[in-house]
Parts: structure tokens; C-alpha cells; sequence
């Protein structure tokens, strides 16, 4: 997979080059490049905002950079993706659908965003769509747009070292996950779940899935599958 972001903040996402997204980067099965949006101005002050028209708090990030940087970065099969309080919300099932494209385009805002005909403009020509990391306000889009890349990219192949791991987390079966132990089997006075330790699997999967219910009732009863619209 191939990920463009396009930001003022490029630097934000060093932290992509540590960790298993780096290893991933670092073989080949990701290819993943954090772009200045100033590299598309021409002007003495590498300027990228201007005052709302209609009048307002704030500024607005001007077209013409983001034209120029997405008319170059953007291929025929990209999913243009922008962050943004008015999106869409951000979940699992999100994030997998995303997993099996070939090419992402990130476009993260600052100020109080993208000039509106940015978005217009290239919904004509490719599939664009606004995303929220969650009903909670942020400065701009890095911290969403690198929540989803990671959220992304772990579910490619190869990514992550062992794939069943990704199949009892939280939100992967709608539910969140059981709770987790290891050594030492007793920790200032605590022990682990004896049938944990009892090496019948029948019994401990069924105690996880009791687990994973019972939390998901008591912290996200609208994950549930009978609740509506889960
Ligand atoms: N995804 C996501 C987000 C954002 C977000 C994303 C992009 C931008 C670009 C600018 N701002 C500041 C801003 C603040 C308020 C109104 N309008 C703009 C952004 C906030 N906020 N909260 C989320 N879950």
C-alpha cells in the first residue's frame, strides 16, 4: 500500500519511520511519504491560509497549494482521504475497508480547514471521503490522519507479525476483549483465573467470550449486536 500525507507539520510523522509501521516501510510492504503542503506555494512567505470570505474567526487554507500538491500526488485508484470534525466517524470496519486499497491520500487541514471547493473539486474525478477521528475537537487532521494510518496499515498481511492477534481484539468481532494475564501466575496477592491455567481451551475460550460480553455491556452496550444499529 501507498500513503501520501499532505501537511505543514511533515515532521509529525517521523514516528512512522519506529516500530512495526517502520519495519513495514522498511520492507517494502509499505510505502508510506509525509509531504510539506508549502512545497506547492510560490510565494516569499510560503503562504497556505487567507481570511474566510463571509467574515468569521480564523483562517482558511487556500486552494491553490492543495491543487497543486494533491494534482500531483494523487493517482486514478486513490481514496482521498481528509480528516475532519464533519466526517464520517472513524471504526474498525473503516479501517479494514481502507486496508485493501492500493493508494491513500491524507490531506490534513490546520486553521479551521480546506477551502470547501478543494473537496468539491476533486469529488469529481475520485473517491474522497471526510473522516472523523471522533466527536471531540482537534487542531488540525495529523493526529487523525495518523491514528487511521496505523489503524491501516496493521491490518495488512505482513504488518503485523502474528495475524491471529488481530482477530481477538477489541472492535475486530464488535465486542471489545477479554482482559489479559501473564507471569507471574500470583502479583501482590492476585491471582490469575485459575481455569487460565486450567489448559482446557473449550473451557478458557468460553470464559474469554463470557469476559468480552460482560465488558462490552457494561463500557459500549451499543456495540452489542441486538442493540440498534449496531
Ligand atoms: N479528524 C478529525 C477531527 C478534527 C479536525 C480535523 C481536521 C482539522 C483541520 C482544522 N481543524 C481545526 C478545526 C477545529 C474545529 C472546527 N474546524 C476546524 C481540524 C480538526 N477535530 N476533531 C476531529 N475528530
Amino acid at each position: 500500500m501507498r500513503v501520501d500525507i499532505v501537511t505543514i507539520f511533515p515532521t509529525f510523522f517521523d514516528v512512522l519511520d519506529i516500530s512495526l509501521i517502520g519495519k513495514a516501510r522498511g520492507s517494502g510492504l509499505l510505502d508510506i511519504r509525509a509531504h510539506d503542503l508549502r512545497d506547492w506555494t510560490h510565494d516569499r512567505h510560503r503562504t497556505v491560509d487567507d481570511t474566510p470570505y463571509g467574515g468569521g474567526a480564523g483562517m482558511v487554507m487556500k486552494p491553490e497549494p492543495w491543487g497543486e500538491a494533491l494534482d500531483a500526488l494523487l493517482t486514478p485508484e486513490a481514496v482521498l482521504i481528509v480528516p475532519s470534525p464533519a466526517g464520517e466517524v472513524f471504526t474498525q470496519p473503516t479501517a479494514r475497508e481502507l486496508s485493501a486499497e492500493a493508494h491513500l491520500v491524507f490531506a490534513c487541514g490546520r486553521y479551521e480547514g480546506i477551502d470547501q471547493r478543494v473537496i468539491d473539486h476533486y469529488a469529481q474525478s475520485h473517491r474522497v471521503r471526510l473522516i472523523s477521528l471522533g466527536d471531540y475537537v482537534l487542531n488540525g487532521g495529523e493526529v487523525a490522519a495518523m491514528a487511521m494510518v496505523e489503524a491501516v496499515s496493521r491490518l495488512i498481511p505482513g504488518v503485523v507479525g502474528n495475524p491471529a492477534s488481530l482477530v481477538e481484539e477489541s472492535h475486530e468481532d464488535g465486542l471489545l476483549e477479554y482482559p489479559s494475564y501473564t507471569k507471574p501466575a500470583q502479583w501482590r496477592g492476585e491471582d490469575v483465573p485459575p481455569v487460565l491455567l486450567s489448559g482446557n481451551h473449550g473451557a478458557i475460550a468460553q470464559w474469554r467470550r463470557d469476559r468480552s460480553l460482560e465488558r462490552t455491556e457494561r463500557v459500549r452496550p451499543d456495540l452489542l449486536p441486538e442493540a440498534p444499529g449496531a
